[in-house]
């Protein structure tokens, strides 16, 4: 179901503003791990405050439980996401779900959909960074650059709907036949991506030399693969660590790297595996048993030989 709050900033009711908007996320969810990636990537911790909600209950949706995150929102003071949602729109009848972009100064939703709240943060918010870290100065180190835009929206809405969304339609497929069909849908899709990443040019990062957005929309399904996805959506025709060398080391790869390219460490760091594997346990499998493996959770940089 599409989102249904798409603003954008800057536009004229929502200008880029220090201090004035907030990232609500939640750790296991991969589509707030983007905007998490891109917010750690740009440098935005002391422009847009990031605000964890920590639970979600089966009928009433996110809050904030205190476990991790904050108790209660830290702007509003309330319990419930979902009053966030009707403080922006009293009719809203539609799901709850994070991210979420809120505006402090008009009090209401800017967007909840992360592919557009990964690209304002790209740059809408470039004035308040140092040079170097300005899209229009890094030239082929942009994250979406000029002369790869239309083929890295290509591989994203393909990556979206086989692997991103794949995962999910296989796990939640309420039919055998359902599940048979997604499941070698996304195989084919992740046999297509270890070619892709064979190719040259298109190593050591999905576009070359550059992290690009693409490897940062393919990272948050691919790091919760064999943890989560294998066992719980029974995705579980290959493993990425056993199956797909080009694929797998690229993982390891944006994982381990603690560099200026990551912004030391902007995968790695926003990466929680036990989260993770808590959290699908509970929406997946159901009675919140967490498997154990498979271990390590993610494979060394440097294989054992
Ligand atoms: N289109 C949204 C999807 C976000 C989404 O589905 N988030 C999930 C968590 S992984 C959620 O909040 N689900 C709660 C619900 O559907 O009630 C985006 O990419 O931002």
């Amino acid at each position: 179901m599409p989102s249904r709050f798409r603003n954008f900033i800057p536009s004229e009711h929502f200008p880029a503003e220090k201090d004035r908007y907030v990232l609500y996320v939640n750790y296991c969810c991969p589509w707030a791990h983007r905007t998490i990636i891109v917010h750690a990537l740009k440098g935005l911790e002391d422009i847009i405050q990031l605000v964890e909600v920590d639970a979600r209950d089966a009928t009433h949706g996110w809050f904030f439980s205190g476990q991790t995150g904050p108790a209660r929102d830290p702007i509003y003071g309330v319990r419930w996401m979902k009053e966030l949602y009707l403080k922006a729109d009293p009719q809203y009848n539609g799901r709850i779900t994070v991210p979420l972009l809120w505006d402090k100064k008009h009090e209401t939703i800017v967007n909840n959909e992360s592919s557009e709240i990964i690209k304002m943060f790209f740059d809408g918010f470039d004035q308040f960074l140092p040079p170097e870290r300005r899209e229009a100065n890094k030239g082929p180190a942009a994250f979406i650059p000029q002369h790869l835009r239309s083929e890295i929206d290509t591989l994203n809405a393909w990556v979206y709907d086989n692997v991103n969304n794949g995962v999910y339609k296989a796990g939640f497929a309420s039919s055998q036949a359902a599940y048979n069909e997604h499941v070698i849908r996304l195989f084919q899709a992740l046999d297509r991506l270890e070619d892709h990443l064979s190719e040259p040019g298109h190593q050591p990062y999905l576009f070359g030399a550059y992290i690009t957005e693409a490897d940062i929309r393919l990272y948050t399904t691919m790091i919760r693969f064999d943890i989560s996805y294998y066992t719980l959506f029974k995705c579980n025709l290959k493993m990425i660590r056993t199956d797909y060398p080009h694929l797998h080391a690229w993982l390891r790869r944006l994982y381990w790297n603690e560099g200026p390219e990551t912004a030391g460490g902007a995968f790695k760091n926003t990466t929680f595996f036990e989260v993770i594997k808590r959290g699908y346990s509970s929406v997946a499998a159901g009675n919140g048993i967490t498997p154990i493996g498979p271990l390590p959770h993610i494979m060394p940089l440097e294989l054992p030989r």
